[in-house]
């Protein structure tokens, strides 16, 4: 591929023309030219997965197949045969053979998307993978071969899993062999404009396209994104429902960022017509009487902001009936990132009397 394409690809793959994206883009072209493991980071939403597709689309391999696995979405017990196949017979309910993941990724690139929530014991056999390059089905005797790029994406400190023992060192130092950092959107503001068009262009022609006026913008730009560009890009997409050719000023901002996170100090029903914290902050960088007086009565920042998160979920597990999906999806979360926050908070049906929450939906 020639320089020129490279970029040309590159630039369309990954929006963004910040320092930190300029930067993030030169170590994306290293990480393509080179054949060893990679790990991404970086906050929920901030674009890992479109990086690592970055990587393989201008690496060698770019013609051969690009898998993408949700560790935390496979179920414990079928993590191995997903992803090194099983034979048939092998286990109940084994009535074919199966071909693994990292066995149709052969030649290309396997993605291991959350990284962190592969279970302890199968993180012993991806070791011995990576060491050997080689795979045994379940239930086989075969050594079988395999020539496979590994990029491992998370969004967790895996430093603290390790010290935890939920996480292998071993195999963190096998991943991370060439470490890449996507920096959270309110740390490339600049890069703000430039998604709000990509996004636009990829709205539905059926509606007029909003337009965002300069001091939308600025709003836009000076919110502080905690869902990162996913939060972004469906603020975007309600704003083509909500504004389809109209103007959006800067105070039709709040009502387009508002539903996600609710005030602290306003219940469920009030909140759905309340600017939200996040958006209360961008408003002023005083910060409303509002804010200070909540910020004045917090004592132990870390014990709050775990209490507000919990309080979060549990009001949208209430207004999605248990169905943990679809709170996920009204809090710009990844199901797979509640369950692990419900894990954490503890919320589980045999705790919360009046709700069945349903983990496993
Ligand atoms: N620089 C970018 N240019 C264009 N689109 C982007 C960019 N970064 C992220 N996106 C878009 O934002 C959304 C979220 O990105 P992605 O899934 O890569 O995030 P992630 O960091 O892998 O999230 P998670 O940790 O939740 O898995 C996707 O729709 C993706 O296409």
């Amino acid at each position: 591929m020639t320089d020129v394409n490279l970029e040309t690809l590159l630039a369309e793959k990954l929006i963004g023309d910040s320092p930190k994206m300029q930067q993030l883009r030169t170590i994306i072209k290293f990480a393509g030219r080179c054949n060893s493991s990679i790990m991404i980071t970086g906050p929920s939403g901030s674009g890992k997965e479109v990086v690592a597709d970055a990587i393989h689309s201008i690496s060698d391999r770019g013609n051969a197949a690009n898998i993408a696995v949700n560790c935390g979405a496979l179920p414990e017990h079928l993590i191995e045969s997903e992803l090194f196949g099983h034979e048939k017979g092998s286990f109940t309910g084994a009535v074919n053979q199966h071909v693994g993941l990292f066995e149709q990724a052969d030649n290309g690139t396997i993605f291991l998307d959350e990284i962190g929530d592969m279970p302890i014991n199968m993180q012993v056999k991806l070791l011995r993978v990576l060491e050997t390059r080689i795979v045994n089905r379940v239930g086989g005797n075969r050594n079988i071969g395999i020539d496979v790029r590994v990029i491992a994406a998370t969004h967790k400190h895996l430093g603290e899993s390790i010290k935890a023992k939920a996480f292998r060192e071993d195999l963190y130092y096998r991943l991370c062999v060439v470490p890449i950092e996507v920096p959270a959107l309110n740390e490339r503001a600049e890069d703000i404009p430039a998604l709000i068009a990509h996004f636009l262009k990829n709205q539905s022609e059926a509606n007029p396209l909003p337009v965002f006026t300069e001091e939308a913008l600025a709003a836009m730009q000076r919110y502080e994104w905690p869902g990162n560009v996913r939060e972004l890009r469906n603020v975007v997409e309600r704003a083509s429902v909500f504004f389809a050719g109209r103007e959006i000023f800067a105070e039709d901002v709040a009502i387009l960022v508002q539903s996600v996170i609710a005030p602290a100090n306003q219940n469920v029903e009030t909140a759905a017509s309340a600017p939200s914290d996040a958006w209360a902050a961008a408003q002023s960088t005083q910060g409303s009487p509002n804010t200070v007086h909540r910020e004045n009565n917090v004592r132990d920042l870390n014990a709050h902001m775990q209490s507000e998160e919990r309080r979060i979920i549990m009001n949208a597990l209430d207004r999605s009936h248990g169905v943990v999906s679809r709170a996920a999806r009204s809090i710009n979360i990844k199901r797979t990132t509640l369950i692990d926050k419900m894990r954490k908070h503890n919320i589980d049906w045999q705790v919360e009397d009046h709700t069945d929450y349903k983990i496993a939906v």
